[in-house]
């Protein structure tokens, strides 16, 4: 952020009667920033001292091999991490500058803003409309109508042409890919700001990824996303910056997940600074 710019609006994390306030705007502003973090489970340091920002409406993807830590540094965005018993995060995350580990911070308020999308589709066994309206019910968000939102949410998703008809119907019995689709409008349903995604198509077939992919580039217009992909061809078709991670291993004998490059999509991909992500976009490891 360049020193002349003035700081963004505060955005409330701690109350949640503020939660319909739209989102602060500016072009190269930065969302989410990691400064030395460091994540532990129990006594295992799983991630040694990232640090990289996260620049609003772009899509961030987090690649690297299995094990080096992408998905313990995804959940430490949004605080999914608290949820792992002995998982704890040292340094610091701020979202707009706010620290999201602050003892007043709801980390609920945190999740809603900072919503998350898993690798296996996982509606609840309800319809379809109850599936999206339940994050608004749940929250308490003031909803003049919960059709309309219903609506906006699925159509945002690209679902709602093939699900407008049904949406009473059990959303178990959608296609894989239309329930990650109606995962994504659930997360959407509470107007978050940033959507994280953790291998969101690796269960899906290759017609229904694209088509998730390209729901992931329309969506970076209104939302700021980070995604976990194993894939790295689908790194490089919808990201804008790559942060590749890499396991260490310390004297002990212990591996631990580091960042090793994070750079434009591009440059990631074309001309890489380090020896280490050369090796691992042209498959010599990993
Ligand atoms: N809940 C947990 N409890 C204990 N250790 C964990 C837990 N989750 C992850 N780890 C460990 O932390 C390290 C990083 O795991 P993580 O799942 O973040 O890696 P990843 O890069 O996302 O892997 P993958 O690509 O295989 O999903 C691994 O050594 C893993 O075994």
């Amino acid at each position: 952020m360049s020193s002349t710019r003035p700081a963004p609006p505060p955005v409330a994390l701690v109350n949640p009667a503020n939660r319909n306030e739209g989102a602060p705007r500016g072009d190269d502003e930065q969302v989410l920033r990691l400064e030395d973090v460091n994540i532990f489970y129990g006594d295992y340091q799983a991630v040694r001292g990232v640090d990289m920002t996260i620049g609003r409406h772009q899509i961030t993807a987090l690649i690297g091999p299995s094990g080096c830590g992408k998905s313990t540094v995804l959940r430490s965005l949004n605080r999914m991490n608290d949820l792992i018993p002995g998982a704890r995060v040292a340094g610091r995350v701020t979202y707009h500058g706010e620290d999201l580990y602050a003892r007043e911070v709801d980390p609920i308020e945190v999740r809603r803003r900072i919503g998350m999308v898993f690798q296996k589709p996982n509606p609840f066994p309800k319809s379809i409309y109850d599936n999206i309206a339940y994050g608004p019910r749940v929250t308490g968000m003031r909803v003049s109508n919960m059709d309309e939102l219903v609506e906006k949410a699925l159509r945002r998703a690209a679902l709602w042409d093939e699900v407008k008809d049904k949406r009473k119907q059990s959303a178990l019995a959608l296609s894989g890919g239309q329930q990650q689709r109606l995962c994504i409008a659930r997360t959407i349903a509470v107007s978050p700001e940033v959507i994280l995604m953790d291998e969101p198509c690796s269960a899906l077939d290759p017609i229904a990824t694209s088509k998730i992919e390209d729901l992931m580039f329309e969506l970076s217009r209104d939302y700021t996303i980070v995604i976990v992909t194993h894939n790295m061809q689908q790194a490089a078709r919808v990201s804008h910056r790559t942060a590749f991670f890499t396991a260490e291993v310390d004297e002990q004998g212990e591996r631990h997940g580091r960042l090793i490059e994070y750079d434009t999509t591009n440059k990631i991909f074309t001309n890489p600074a380090q020896k280490r992500t050369e090796e691992y976009i042209t498959g010599r490891f990993g």
